[in-house]
């Protein structure tokens, strides 16, 4: 289980995530919405202990994220897969390199183990054969799919997906949303999805959390997300605005 208690962060003199209270129970996906630059992204960091919060505190299955050693954070690490919304693959690795990164850094060294993997791994994201390539060989969507087979490689119990099909096109980005649902129902992980396409996310995610300048003004279910009569938290679900639009 993950529990989020009252965790508040600053940034350059102003509140960026603010007094957040939030539980994720295990083998639930929660889809994280909100306006750009609400605070989704910082939030996921500092669940996954990238970002130190000012106040409140993270946990993990009972242990204090903030109060490991960085050797336990570490070990933490290696239950979290993590997918970064700017691909965060090492150019100067080819592709099968980047997914077994993982692997490797958990101490597998049986090289003929890692290859089959990798290789499943590519058939998996429906991206066999290119191994041998290096990241700027890549479109955007490949490498968005390229770096989700290295942050599911290990089959890690819990994931953070930042916005997986930000600047994809329709068929990539489902076919992105079809690998995410395969994770979640294959490997039961608990994952917490950051999106902007609600559409996509309403799918593979059981319940949603949505973020306002950094203050959590929903969390539920779909049903009590649909019923949900605060206007933001609608309007933003079903993707329109009372606002004209100042262009
Ligand atoms: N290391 C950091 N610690 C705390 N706050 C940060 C840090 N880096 C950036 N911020 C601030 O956090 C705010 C929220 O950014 P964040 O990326 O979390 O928004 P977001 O909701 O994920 O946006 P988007 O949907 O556009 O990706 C930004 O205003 C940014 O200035």
């Amino acid at each position: 289980m993950i529990r989020i208690e009252n965790v508040t962060k600053y940034h350059e003199g102003r509140v960026v995530i603010d007094d957040v209270t939030l539980t994720i129970n295990d083998q639930t996906n929660v889809g994280l919405i909100g306006p750009g630059g609400c605070g989704k992204s910082v939030l996921l960091k500092i669940v996954c202990g990238l970002i130190k919060p000012d106040k409140g505190r993270v946990l993990i299955d009972d242990i204090d994220v903030h109060k490991l050693k960085p050797t336990e954070l570490a070990d933490l690490r290696f239950r979290i897969g993590m997918l970064f919304q700017n691909y965060a693959l090492f150019d100067s690795m080819n592709v099968a390199d980047n997914i077994a990164f993982p692997l490797r850094q958990a101490g597998e060294t049986d090289e003929t183990l890692i290859a089959e993997k990798v290789k499943q791994a590519l058939i998996d994201i429906s991206l066999p054969g290119i191994g041998d390539r290096y990241p700027n060989e890549l479109s955007g969507g490949m490498k968005k799919r390229v770096s989700f087979a290295r942050a599911v490689i290990r089959r890690p119990p819990i994931v953070f997906y930042d916005d997986p099909t930000a600047g994809l096109d329709p068929v990539t980005s489902s076919k992105i949303f079809i690998l995410l649902r395969k994770m979640q129902h294959e490997h039961d992980t608990t994952s917490v999805t950051i999106s902007h396409d609600i559409e996509g996310i309403k799918d593979i995610c059981d319940r949603f959390a949505m973020l306002d300048r950094g203050r959590l003004i929903f969390e539920g279910d779909r049903q009590a997300i649909e019923a949900c009569e605060d206007s933001l938290v609608s309007q933003f679900w079903q993707g329109y605005s009372d606002d004209e639009l100042n262009v």
